[in-house]
């Protein structure tokens, strides 16, 4: 049976929408320890926690997160218990940054395929020892654009690595293991559909190139190492364009393949910083940065609010 089938079949004796870990060791120890969380089953109740959790909204930057988290507790009219503010749960580390509002669970990742792989290998635990089903991932984050204005906001219609194909390489037990990088069409027109003709941005589809590196991994001339031509670069570029590809960035390839292996519906949307085929440098005001930052923020809250018939 292909491994697609056997994901089906596990998911159909799991219980629908059910998030599917494929590993028996953690299904049958007694305790797990979330490390890079500061959580552990013995010691915190999941299913009480994190039980109810519908919307798992990650980025890069703890700083944002915590930003997006104020930001959508007042989007979702949400109020804490008296006397309590949102607090980051992960406090007791300072690897990831995590907050609960409600049915929204908001984590950083920091930056890079390492770095997002093990929040999502930590919160897709968290969810399975919760309980939770039928939850939907989003992405909201940064990159570069390409022939595009800065400040559109892309929606991942599907990653590709640095040598443009739809999968993600790993090296595991000293052999290549190639998983399938797929995030859920649905969710992403009905992450575009979000888009208004009121908002002040672009928002459009495209292929996103997930890169192992910001500098010479993204073609850029300005790291510390770069031992390609200006041209090269342009030919490079100009070739991620005609293959669909509307922005590079480093994290999209991971987080499809993980949640298309947890049976996680997922979706992207990152904001343009820069157009990648006319500049390196991002080089724009700490006020406009934090409005751009904020833009794949509204599309998601918009979809969470349709979902929950906020108005
Ligand atoms: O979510 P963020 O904005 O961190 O995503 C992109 C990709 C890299 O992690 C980082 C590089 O500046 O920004
Ligand atoms: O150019 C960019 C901008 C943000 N993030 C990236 O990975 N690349």
């Amino acid at each position: 049976m292909s491994t697609e089938a056997n994901n089906n079949e596990k998911s159909k004796k799991e219980g629908h929408g059910a998030v599917i870990l494929h590993n028996p060791n953690v299904k049958e120890a007694d305790a797990d320890v979330l490390y890079h969380f500061a959580l552990n089953t013995e010691s915190h109740n999941f299913k009480d926690m994190f039980g109810d959790v519908k919307f798992v909204c990650v980025g890069g930057s703890p700083r944002r997160m915590g930003h997006f988290a104020n930001f959508i507790m007042k989007e979702l009219h949400y109020q804490l218990p008296a006397g309590q503010a949102l607090t980051n749960i992960a406090k007791a580390t300072d690897r990831y940054a995590l907050y609960k509002i409600g049915p929204v669970l908001a984590a950083s990742h920091g930056m890079g395929i390492p770095s997002v792989s093990i929040m999502l290998h930590e919160i897709i635990k968290l969810l399975f020892h919760a309980g939770a089903k039928d939850v939907l991932f989003f992405r909201i984050g940064t990159c570069g654009g390409l022939g595009l204005e800065a400040g559109t906001v892309v929606v991942t219609e599907q990653p590709v690595d640095g040598l443009l194909r739809p999968q993600m390489d790993m090296q595991i037990l000293g052999k290549v293991v190639t998983r399938e990088a797929k995030l859920d069409p649905d969710l992403c027109e009905e992450l575009v559909s979000c888009a208004s003709i009121h908002d002040t941005f672009n928002t459009i589809k495209g292929k996103t190139m997930c890169t192992m590196d910001f500098y010479e991994g993204q073609a850029r001339l300005d790291g510390a190492i770069c031992e390609y031509t200006e041209e090269e670069k342009a030919e490079f570029l100009q070739k991620c364009y005609n293959n669909g590809i509307r922005n590079i960035e480093m994290e999209s390839l991971c987080f499809a393949a993980m949640c298309h292996q947890a049976n996680i519906k997922g979706a992207v949307a990152c904001v343009t910083l820069l157009d990648r085929l006319k500049e390196d440098q991002i080089d724009v005001s700490e006020k406009t940065l934090k409005s751009w930052d904020e833009r794949p923020a509204h599309l998601v809250a918009r979809l969470i609010k349709n979902r929950l018939n906020i108005a």
